[in-house]
């Protein structure tokens, strides 16, 4: 049985009536990059919130680097860095206040607050923006200070929350190359992206959850192979896109001389097709409906 650094069993979170985290055991190992998929309102964020003590399950327990988030949640705090998906900085005070004040609640030295500033600031490209306020900032000029925020106390544990979300193309590549650093030097990554590209060059490991529920793990790969390595793609009699997923290039091969004629195309099988073949797809047929001039 490995050491898990996150080892959350059987969590359970409700909002009245409605269960948003169903029973889920999340198990991430020292220096994992874990991507945690899902939909819009499949329970990622609540997931997040509860593995790192903002909030409370109704059910299950959480430990984290070996705490009970229950009993232990200043020592597992310590352990942890957030990124969190609507970023929470004072408005009123400058970049550099704003990060000063959170090594504070980190209880970090203040000898060691500056240069560690510099550090981080200076790898990100931050260093010019320290004395504006957030409010003047752009939106990836603030998740990159909330970025900032969450390393200062060097966390062993880091949670980004759909990180990438609105980031220019630079930006994305660049802290994806710090997401592997930091992984390089030791720090395990629990990371939720709407985006299956992201998903597949970072991580070890994914799953997918739907409803609150964890419906798929594995590597990328695993879970593309699962699925079927090759993929074909044509059109039905009626226009709509088709997918078929084949283990073997011959069998898909022998289905694609079937459909050549339909616009159809053999290549590799990604995540996103598993995502969406796990997630569904949309429905084409209410959309024309609802589109119909
Ligand atoms: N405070 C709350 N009160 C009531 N319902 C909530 C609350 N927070 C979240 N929910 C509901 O719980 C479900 C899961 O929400 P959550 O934010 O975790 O989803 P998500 O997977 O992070 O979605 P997204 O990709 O859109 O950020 C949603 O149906 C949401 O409406």
């Amino acid at each position: 049985m490995p050491d898990y650094v996150i080892d959350a069993e059987g969590i359970v979170v409700r909002f009245g009536d409605f269960t948003a985290v169903d029973h889920m055991d999340v198990h991430v190992a020292e220096g994992e990059i874990y991507g945690f998929l899902g939909p819009n309102g499949a329970g990622k964020t609540t997931t997040v919130k509860i593995l790192t003590t903002m909030m409370k399950p109704a059910e299950g327990s959480i430990s984290v680097g070996g705490y009970r988030t229950d009993t232990h949640a200043d020592e597992a705090r310590r352990l942890i860095g957030v990124v969190q998906q609507h970023i929470a900085l004072d408005k009123d005070i400058s970049v550099r206040e704003n990060i000063i004040c959170r090594a504070m609640l980190h209880k970090i030295p203040r000898k060691d607050i500056g240069p560690r500033m510099e550090e981080l600031c200076d790898m990100i490209g931050l260093t010019p923006y320290l004395d504006k306020t957030p409010m003047e900032l752009s939106g990836g000029w603030k998740r990159k200070t909330a970025i900032v925020c969450a390393l200062m106390h060097r966390p062993k544990v880091l949670f980004l929350d759909e990180p990438t979300a609105g980031l220019d193309t630079q930006s994305r590549h660049m802290l994806w190359d710090m997401i592997r650093i930091m992984n390089r030097n030791g720090t395990t990554i629990f990371l939720t992206t709407h985006y299956m590209d992201e998903a597949e060059s970072l991580c070890d490991r994914v799953s997918i959850i739907g409803h609150g529920k964890i419906r798929d793990s594995g590597t990328p790969r695993e879970l593309c192979c699962r699925l079927g390595k090759y993929t074909v793609e044509y059109d039905s009699d009626d226009g709509r896109r088709q997918y078929r997923f084949f283990d073997t290039r011959e069998e898909a091969k022998a289905f694609f001389d079937t459909v050549e004629d339909r616009n159809g195309v053999v290549r590799g099988t990604h995540l996103e097709d598993v995502f969406l073949e796990e997630t569904g797809r949309t429905n084409v047929k209410a959309l024309e409906k609802a589109l119909r001039i």
